[in-house]
């Protein structure tokens, strides 16, 4: 019979892991899998768990819980060379990896989803020693967002990393970066840098509207503009899925970047604090085999 895995955060979102857990065994069971239940219990547990299923060769594992658990997964899979098939019902506040994917942000309808899903690969990156699947950011404002604690994102949603965004705006720190990349070097003083893989970030999903799951890419957004005009400009643009085309920013694809900062910055990695600065950054093409619903099939 082929294994499946389990792992959820009962901390997650509003708290409602618990609630889901037996509707996931009971469907993943009806697609014929055994299914095996893991429950963590605080920080890379899930990166363990995901860990131990690759090396006892597990079919497919299925995570639930925020944008951390779904992270920390990812990252027990990424070493591993026999990497199971992945899965999973979002619960967190902003969920970006279930939106690129397609995959329902109402954990009902995820979970039933499951039973209809398609295999898809899907690229990942890596930053120093870890992996993300969605988006490094690096700058003030990034960093105020890695600070937003579970609790407030509990408490107040999406509006939690709008409040930290703003507030990092009205300080207005400017840093120097070199920015090395495969066209190129770019260096200057700047407000922020995003490396996406996906089109879908902090739950906005017109970042890059070019990227694709599995294009192999990363989408790299250096944003030269600061003080609070300039951005608001920028955030105009991105509002309508167009931030590439302002002056204060540059856009550039690439499968490699390294940056370097005139003051040690903490990467936010997946909407999390990650390591610090100097970093190099890539992109692992379709390193990962998902299970998304069908429509995705032929984007
Ligand atoms: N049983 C537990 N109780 C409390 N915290 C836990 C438990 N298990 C794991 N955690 C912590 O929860 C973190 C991840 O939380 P979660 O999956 O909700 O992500 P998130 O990034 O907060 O999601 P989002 O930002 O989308 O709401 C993990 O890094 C881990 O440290």
């Amino acid at each position: 019979m082929k294994q499946a895995v389990l792992i959820y955060n009962p901390s997650s979102g509003k708290e409602l892991a618990s609630d889901y857990k037996d509707r996931v065994v009971e469907v993943v069971s009806s697609m014929g899998y055994e299914v095996q239940v893991n429950e963590t219990t605080g920080p890379k547990d899930a990166t363990r768990f995901a860990e131990q299923a690759c090396k006892d060769t597990i079919d497919f594992v299925i995570g639930m819980g925020g944008d951390g658990t779904i992270n920390e997964i990812v990252n027990g899979l990424a070493e591993q060379n026999h990497r199971p098939l992945f899965s999973f019902v979002p619960l967190g506040t902003v969920n970006d990896f279930a939106r690129a994917l397609g995959i329902p942000l109402n954990a009902e309808e995820a979970i039933e989803a499951l039973k209809v899903g398609k295999e898809q690969h899907a690229d990942i990156g890596k930053i120093g020693d870890s992996y993300f699947m969605n988006i490094v950011a690096i700058g003030e404002i990034a960093s105020k967002v890695a600070d937003t604690s579970v609790e407030s994102k509990t408490r107040l949603g999406p509006l939690a990393y709008l409040l930290e965004g703003t507030k990092a705006i009205l300080q207005d720190n400017e840093v120097q970066m070199k920015i090395t990349h495969d066209e190129g070097e770019w260096s200057g003083g700047l407000t922020l840098v995003l490396t996406a893989l996906t089109n879908s970030v902090g739950g906005f999903e017109k970042l890059a509207p070019d990227a694709e799951i599995d294009d192999g890419f990363l989408h790299l957004f250096i944003v030269h503009e600061s003080g609070i005009p300039g951005f608001l400009r920028v955030g105009s643009k991105l509002l309508q899925g167009r931030i590439a085309e302002d002056d204060g920013v540059e856009y550039i694809k690439t499968k490699k970047v390294h940056i370097e900062t005139s003051e040690e910055l903490f990467c936010n990695v997946d909407g999390d604090e990650g390591t610090c600065t100097p970093v190099e950054i890539q992109v692992l093409p379709k390193h990962l085999r998902v299970l998304v619903p069908e429509k995705l099939e032929n984007n």
